[in-house]
């Protein structure tokens, strides 16, 4: 609707009402300035919530002409204070809730959302491990609202045909259980036994009520996380972001710089030695992901692994350690004799790594003495201090630049702005699925794919690797900037769907005697805009 109609039907008879020279002005102008008046993040969130209420077309104008400055609102960093508190600053229904009291007749509660049958894409999060900030309970909801406007935003998902939803299972967070305004159910998370009865239950009413849906988990604590990946994976349409799109997102930043890396020191892309800082689902996931770095390199799976180190809260993730969590198992070390390593620094000259992620939510744990040891054993080391939101990030960029003298080669979760060294400006790269999801999910809703195999989301990985322009390149880009979002994620879904093709999921079967251009071009004419508000002034 645009915005003059918009305003006629809001406010019947407003004609008289509506400032006589309102049309002569740029009403999205007017929007940013009103945004950029507010103080905090936090107020900032809640005005954008305010405009998409009262006009979802303009709001999503405004948010395409200003990603980079409103994504890092509706999105990590500043998502992390909406969800944190959420239960405080909730002013309407903007998503779906599916409480653990309605197990039996889930069905009837799906139902009741709009879209009903119209449904393509749902992000679902419990609320257990939002961002690196814990158990949030219900007030996850605006994770999985924020991952859809990037969805619309991103790859020109249709507004109407995304569904948010926070399943409310309880929280183990006293602090929520105790507080008068918390919105969610009263009670503590359910044991697995009952956890999986609803989730089993959700998911084939998911399935009843958007028969075309796919499901995108979200930020499910780690064990869950993995489980119901596991357990549904090959019987609905459904990826799990923080494992497979964190780690396709990685693996592509990581291609690009292991080759930066590699082209100055004049070593092997091979050579690669990778430290993990943090192995939790978003670790593992990644550090499963990267062994696809070797193993395209041609290297065995078993030599890929050789190459890879996790560690957790208790330092060196070793085979012999008692009680090891099943998803450490695989990159657990039988190689490594000596007492624990404990310390970071330590673990560094141990491994001697060429490059070290953090997806650990420990704030500073790339110490100075860590990151001039990595600089001192590489002439250009790679540092990917990946948790978010920021509050929560390993190392600051201005820090990794400094202390490396510019030499590193950095990705965080969430955005950092560009740093001045020395006469030249240094640009973060910001290695966050956000890069990949809203792409993987264009080419899977396209193919109609019955299931998301790991063959989509490598290539997914490699078609965003490969779309660095010269420019990006010559700046030492490892990720395209973010205003070109829209064409990454149609090059994304393209390759997502012939990867769907070649493992015969795709259930939409007319793409596959198309060339690469013409379906190249059909993605992008699928891509959703916005209907042009008033905006143009009539002077
Ligand atoms: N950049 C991205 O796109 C992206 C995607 C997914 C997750 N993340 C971030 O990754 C972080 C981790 O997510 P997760 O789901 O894996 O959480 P998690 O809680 O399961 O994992 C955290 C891991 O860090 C380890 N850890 C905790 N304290 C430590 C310490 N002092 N020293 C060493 N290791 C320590 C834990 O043992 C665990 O293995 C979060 O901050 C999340 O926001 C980022
Ligand atoms: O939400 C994000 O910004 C990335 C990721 O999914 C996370 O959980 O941190
Ligand atoms: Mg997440």
């Amino acid at each position: 609707m645009a915005f003059s109609s918009y305003i006629l039907t809001a406010f019947p008879a407003s004609g008289a009402r509506i400032p006589p020279y309102f049309h002569n002005t740029d009403h999205r102008q007017r929007c940013l300035t009103q945004l950029r008046s507010k103080h905090t993040g936090l107020e900032k969130y809640i005005f954008l919530n305010g405009l998409k209420e009262r006009d979802p077309n303009l709001f999503y104008e405004v948010l395409l002409s200003n990603m980079l400055e409103i994504i890092p609102i509706l999105y990590t960093p500043t998502v992390g204070d909406a969800c944190s508190n959420y239960s405080h600053i909730w002013r309407r229904p903007e998503g779906l809730y599916v409480s653990i009291e309605s197990k039996g007749h889930i069905r009837q509660i799906l139902s009741t959302w709009p879209a009903g049958a119209a449904g393509r894409i749902a992000v679902v999060t419990d609320g257990s491990r939002i961002l690196g900030l814990g158990d949030l309970g219900a007030n996850g909801l605006p994770i999985s609202i924020g991952k859809l406007d990037l969805y619309i935003a991103g790859a020109g998902i249709k507004p109407s045909t995304t569904v948010p939803i926070c399943l409310d299972l309880g929280t183990n967070t006293e602090k929520f259980l105790n507080d008068p305004l918390y919105l969610g159910v009263r009670r503590r998370r359910p044991d697995t036994a009952e956890m999986d009865e609803f989730m089993k239950e959700f998911m084939a009413a998911m399935r009843d009520v958007f028969p075309q849906l796919l499901v995108q988990f979200e930020d499910f604590s780690t064990d869950n996380a993995f489980r119901y990946l596991d357990l549904f994976r090959n019987q609905y349409r459904c990826f799990n972001d923080d494992i497979q799109g964190t780690g396709s997102v990685v693996l592509s930043g990581f291609l690009n710089a292991a080759r930066l890396a590699t082209a100055d020191a004049g070593t092997p892309l091979s050579d690669q030695r990778i430290l993990f800082f943090g192995a939790g689902s978003a670790g593992i996931g990644v550090a499963k992901q990267l062994t696809s770095f070797f193993t395209l390199l041609g290297l065995s799976e078993e030599e890929a692994r050789q190459r890879i180190w996790t560690v957790d809260s208790k330092g060196l993730i070793t085979a012999d350690r008692k009680g090891l969590q099943e998803h450490k198992k695989y990159f657990a070390r039988t190689d490594y004799q000596g007492p624990p390593l404990t310390s970071l620094i330590d673990i560094v000259k141990y491994v001697k790594p060429t490059a070290l992620l953090g997806l650990s939510t420990i704030r500073n744990a790339f110490s100075e003495d860590v990151v001039r040891l990595m600089g001192s054993l590489n002439t250009r080391p790679i540092i990917f201090p990946l948790s978010n939101p920021i509050s929560l990030c390993e190392l600051d960029y201005s820090d990794a630049i400094h202390w490396t003298n510019g030499s590193v080669i950095f990705a965080s979760g969430s955005p950092y702005k560009p740093v001045e060294f020395e006469g030249r400006v240094y640009e973060p790269g910001q290695g966050n699925n956000m890069y990949i999801f809203p792409g993987i999910g264009l080419g899977t809703i396209l193919s109609k794919a019955r299931h998301v195999t790991d063959s989509m989301v490598e290539q997914a990985s490699i078609a965003l690797a490969s779309a660095l322009t010269e420019d990006e390149q010559s700046a030492d880009l490892i990720y395209p900037r973010l205003t070109r979002i829209r064409d990454i994620s149609a090059k994304i879904a393209l390759a997502v769907i012939r990867a769907a093709q070649k493992d015969n999921v795709d259930e939409n079967t007319l793409f596959r005697n198309m060339s690469d251009e013409a379906l190249l071009e059909y993605v992008g004419a699928k891509q959703w805009q916005p209907p042009s508000t008033h905006n143009v002034p009539r002077l």
